[in-house]
């Protein structure tokens, strides 16, 4: 039996299939629980628009043996039959996907999942987000890791650029803040004991800062708004 493997565009043909493998890899991927009855699974890739997604097949022997699903920013999915595992087909599966999102993409991966995690690092990949898993179906941590494209630097550079306009609203928020709490104090020294509790706050938010980093950071920021919100400084 040959076990080489092609790859061409997904067919509605081919969703049946598709929803096969999903249900399988993810049957024995590092993964919690499906929450959703097979059933419901295969009508939900059964409805997949190709119109708007990339799904690429690997087959082998006339058999999907593994998918991408690529939307204009994310790898959606990617997985693999467990019967075709380890023959390189999730490598040439992300290939695939590079050579369609050369600017970079992004993927969801569960914080449990550390061969996935493994896997796309050694494709490249960069963990750059956490989350506690409250915002999705299963509940459980994930992390966000992006491929940052054949040209990394513009990659990164341009989502700093997005991080940095979120930060600058921040700023702007915690800024009128501290001005306008100013106005019902009635003493208007210092509290280094709630400055303290804010640093506390902000540090369990950004743990890989630690608190002495964040203290620096939080002083400046308080300070800097202080100083800004003085009645004689120019508005
Ligand atoms: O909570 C206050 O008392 C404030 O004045 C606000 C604030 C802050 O910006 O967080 C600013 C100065 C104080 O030392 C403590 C906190």
């Amino acid at each position: 039996m040959s076990t080489e493997t092609s790859l061409r565009l997904a067919s509605r043909a081919d969703l049946p299939a598709i929803a096969e493998v999903y249900l399988a890899a993810r049957e024995v991927a590092a993964m919690p629980p499906g929450v959703h009855p097979p059933a419901d699974v295969r009508t939900w890739v059964g409805g997949w628009d190709l119109a708007t997604r990339d799904v690429w097949v690997a087959e082998s022997d006339d058999r999907v043996v593994g998918f991408a699903n690529l939307t204009p920013t994310w790898l959606d999915g990617l997985y693999v039959d467990p019967g075709a595992q380890r023959r390189g087909v999730g490598s040439t599966l992300v290939e695939v996907a590079k050579s369609l999102r050369p600017d970079g993409f992004g993927l969801w991966v569960f914080e449990m999942n550390a061969p996935a995690r493994a896997f796309y690092r050694a494709h490249g990949f960069v963990e750059l987000e956490r989350t506690d898993g409250s915002a999705n179906e299963e509940r459980a941590p994930d992390v966000k890791m992006v491929w940052p494209g054949v040209e990394p630097l513009a990659c990164f550079r341009s989502m700093i650029d997005e991080v940095d306009e979120l930060l600058g609203d921040v700023l702007a928020r915690r800024v009128a803040l501290t001005r306008a709490v100013q106005d019902v104090k009635i003493s208007s020294g210092r509290d280094a004991a709630r400055e303290a509790d804010v640093v506390r706050r902000v540090a369990a938010v950004v743990p890989e800062l630690g608190e002495e980093r964040v203290a620096r950071i939080v002083h400046a920021i308080i300070t800097e708004s202080l100083d800004a919100a003085r009645p004689d400084r120019e508005r």
